[in-house]
């Protein structure tokens, strides 16, 4: 399979919130839009690119795009297929029989989900080595994460080319070893989620205020060093030992009074409308831009080092 540059043919399957996205992403890397195909059913898939990829990606060459709404012409020549449809099993395990009958046999097979596992999903496959899950951190044209997650089934070779793929890109492919359900950067943001939800349920702040302590402390802190290394910094001369040594205690209490709420549990009226009084509909434009200006920052300052 080629994988790079004019010889490169990527298909994206569902053209929502991360088709998009990615699709922004890849037109920004590809020698030519025509490279590029856009697979969606919505009936008004040109209307609706034409409208909204020009936000992402302003002049995006959007009459070079192919854009189709037939599984088979748009997987025919694929090198790689992504799909970010509806984060469903069922729709996922029908794409992947429809693709694996039409797509070249060496193509890639990428899903974008949130939590399904590449296993789940290929489980009717006749070739399960070709899939993989490539979880992107939302908007994939911005943020650097991506999560593989393979199946045990595989093949070293997809994973190899999947890597070599996005680090050829200046993307962060991060391999995890295991399986598991959100992967890792859901996980870790649904637990900070779940005690933001907490502590706004018992009273102790606002929405408003909550994602202000965030955005004022481990919010920066974190794009500069992860949980690990911020501790280990924090922990002095005896590094992440120290902090434990010195501060394990109020950990554990805190661990320990750790809410412990659970979806449909009566809190979410409450805290929904504290999250549309405070927030209505969030600028994604400029959320995107202020990202993307950190990351460029942090990546200049740290390759100083
Ligand atoms: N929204 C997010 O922040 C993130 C979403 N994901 C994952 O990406 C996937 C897509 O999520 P979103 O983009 O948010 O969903 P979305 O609902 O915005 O987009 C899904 C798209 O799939 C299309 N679609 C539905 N059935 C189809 C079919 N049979 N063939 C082709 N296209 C079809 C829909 O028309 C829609 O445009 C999900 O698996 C989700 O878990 C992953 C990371 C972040
Ligand atoms: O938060 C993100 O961008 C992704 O990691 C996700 O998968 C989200 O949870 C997404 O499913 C909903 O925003």
């Amino acid at each position: 399979m080629a994988n790079q540059g004019n010889d490169i043919r990527i298909t994206l399957i569902g053209a929502g919130t991360i088709g998009l996205s990615f699709a922004t992403f890849h037109l920004s890397h590809l020698s030519s839009p025509s490279q590029l195909t856009i697979l969606d059913t919505r009936p008004d898939l040109e209307e609706y690119v034409r409208s909204t990829l020009p936000r992402f990606l302003p002049d995006a060459p959007i009459s070079h795009i192919n854009l189709s709404s037939s599984l088979p012409d748009a997987v025919r020549n694929a090198s790689i297929i992504q799909e970010s449809g509806p984060e469903n099993l069922s729709f996922k395990k029908s794409v992947w029989g429809e693709v694996e009958k039409y797509a070249p046999k060496d193509a890639l097979l990428w899903s974008s989900t949130s939590g399904i596992p590449a296993s789940q999903q290929a489980a009717d496959m006749e070739d399960k080595t070709r899939l993989l899950v490539v979880h992107p951190y939302n908007p994939p044209h911005i943020m650097p994460l991506l999560e593989l997650v393979p199946s045990s089934q595989t093949s070293a070779g997809v994973l190899t080319r999947t890597q070599e793929f996005w680090r050829a890109r200046g993307r962060v492919p991060i391999l995890l070893k295991k399986e598991m359900t959100g992967f890792v950067a859901n996980r870790l943001a649904f637990a900070l989620l779940r005690e933001s939800i907490h502590l706004v349920n018992e009273g102790v702040v606002s929405v408003e205020e909550l994602d202000r302590i965030v955005e004022t402390s481990m919010g920066p802190r974190w794009t500069i060093a992860g949980p690990f290394k911020s501790y280990h910094a924090g922990g002095g001369v005896g590094g992440l030992e120290g902090f434990f040594r010195n501060i394990g205690g109020t950990v554990q209490e805190c661990w320990d009074d750790a809410g412990k709420l659970n979806v449909g549990e009566g809190w979410e009226e409450s805290i929904f409308q504290q999250a549309k009084d405070q927030y209505g509909v969030v600028d994604l434009e400029e959320r995107d831009r202020i990202t993307k200006r950190v990351l460029d920052v942090v990546k200049e300052e740290k390759n100083r080092e």
